[in-house]
């Protein structure tokens, strides 16, 4: 998927489905909800983007790593040690990237560290800022880290995720988004880099705000994000559906949506009902085998077969008492489904395998 090679495998499973995507929005089969394995895989050997999360201490870099990635509830961030080394984690998902947790207290400027690598590979600078504590030394850290990545790669993604909002009241959520973004864009001005784009985010990781931060992080790495868009315009318009996401089932991030805005509360609902798929799966799941699309499409050419071999997507499909309908499908094993909010709710209750 990534290092700009074409998505195959991705679009393999997508174009099947496009072609003849009726079958499970009309008369959906009881829903099996193991998400274990499934006919595609992904793409291996690309290079890994990696996200550097930088910010001062205890600002809350490595309970978002560890509850986007790691499904650690919240509430045990509060016993997180500071990390003292730069830990290199590899998220291997739908997209492998690397996230880079730089603790607070490393002066990365002190001579030790190498820039140019530091920053030439990577691909966005996630820079967390502790809403609920005092901000201008931060913010002083994240201009000095600006200006050292527009002399070192001034391609990178520069986000700031103003964090632990939660606490706060909305009116001050809002003047301290506000205040930031005028400190940052004036002491840029005065650096003489008023050209540089930043993408402020409000996020806490005790709701959703995290992952759609993430997601939009994410989806700008992407190269195939275009392609991805224009397929689920596809659908959506050929399916009547409402909206529609394509999710990577463990992180919750969402790779890409059709182009339509999206609302919070669908995302949200999208991601809750993963949430409740996976627990399903956890009871319920079992092992479909390793089935590699390569391996088929090998295996069938050299015995000259036009069978489908395949084994039937996964899919789930749930209806809410206000009517509307969720429909999840898995696009490959490695959990990554659609998920789908159709307008029209033509299909039957979630339906647990016995
Ligand atoms: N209220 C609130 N607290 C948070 C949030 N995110 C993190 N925290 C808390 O902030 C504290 C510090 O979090 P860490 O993840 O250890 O911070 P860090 O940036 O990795 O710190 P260092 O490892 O010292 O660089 C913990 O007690 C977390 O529970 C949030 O969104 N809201």
């Amino acid at each position: 998927m990534t290092g700009g090679s074409r998505p195959q495998k991705l679009n393999y499973s997508l174009e099947r489905w496009m072609q003849d995507p009726s079958p499970p929005l009309q008369s959906p089969t009881p829903s099996k909800v193991s998400m274990q394995n499934g006919p595609i895989s992904r793409v291996r050997g690309a290079p890994r983007p990696r996200l550097l999360l930088q910010g001062q201490r205890r600002s809350g870099k490595s309970s978002i790593s560890s509850v986007v990635f790691h499904k650690m509830p919240p509430t045990e961030t509060l016993f997180l040690e500071s990390t003292t080394r730069i830990q290199k984690e590899p998220v291997n998902s739908f997209m492998d990237f690397q996230v880079w947790d730089f603790p607070g207290q490393i002066d990365y400027n002190d001579g030790t560290f190498d820039l140019e690598t530091l920053f030439g590979d990577t691909g966005a600078l996630i820079y967390v800022i502790d809403a609920q504590d005092e901000y201008l030394e931060a913010l002083t850290r994240l201009h000095q880290t600006i200006e050292a990545i527009q002399r070192h790669n001034p391609a990178i993604n520069i986000e700031v995720f103003i964090h632990k909002v939660d606490g706060l009241s909305d009116d001050f959520k809002l003047d301290t988004q506000r205040d930031i973004v005028q400190r940052t864009t004036d002491e840029l001005a005065d650096m003489g880099l008023d050209g540089v784009h930043i993408n402020y985010h409000l996020t806490s990781i005790y709701d959703h705000s995290i992952f759609e931060a993430f997601s939009k992080v994410i989806q700008k790495l992407l190269p195939e994000l275009g392609t991805l868009e224009n397929l689920l315009n596809g659908l959506v318009s050929n399916c009547r559906i409402e909206k529609a996401f394509l999710f990577d089932v463990l992180s919750k991030i969402y790779v890409a949506t059709d182009s339509s805005p999206v609302d919070v509360q669908s995302y949200e609902i999208c991601s809750d009902y993963i949430d409740v798929v996976l627990d399903m799966t956890e009871i319920y799941g079992y092992d479909r085998g390793e089935l590699e699309v390569s391996t088929v499409e090998e295996t069938k050419s050299s015995i000259g077969s036009s069978e489908d071999w395949s084994l039937p997507d996964q899919s789930s499909v749930m209806k809410l008492q206000n009517g509307m309908v969720l429909f999840l499908r898995e696009i490959n094993k490695y959990e990554t489904p659609f998920h789908l909010l159709p307008t029209a709710p033509p299909s039957p209750p979630l339906t647990l395998p016995s």
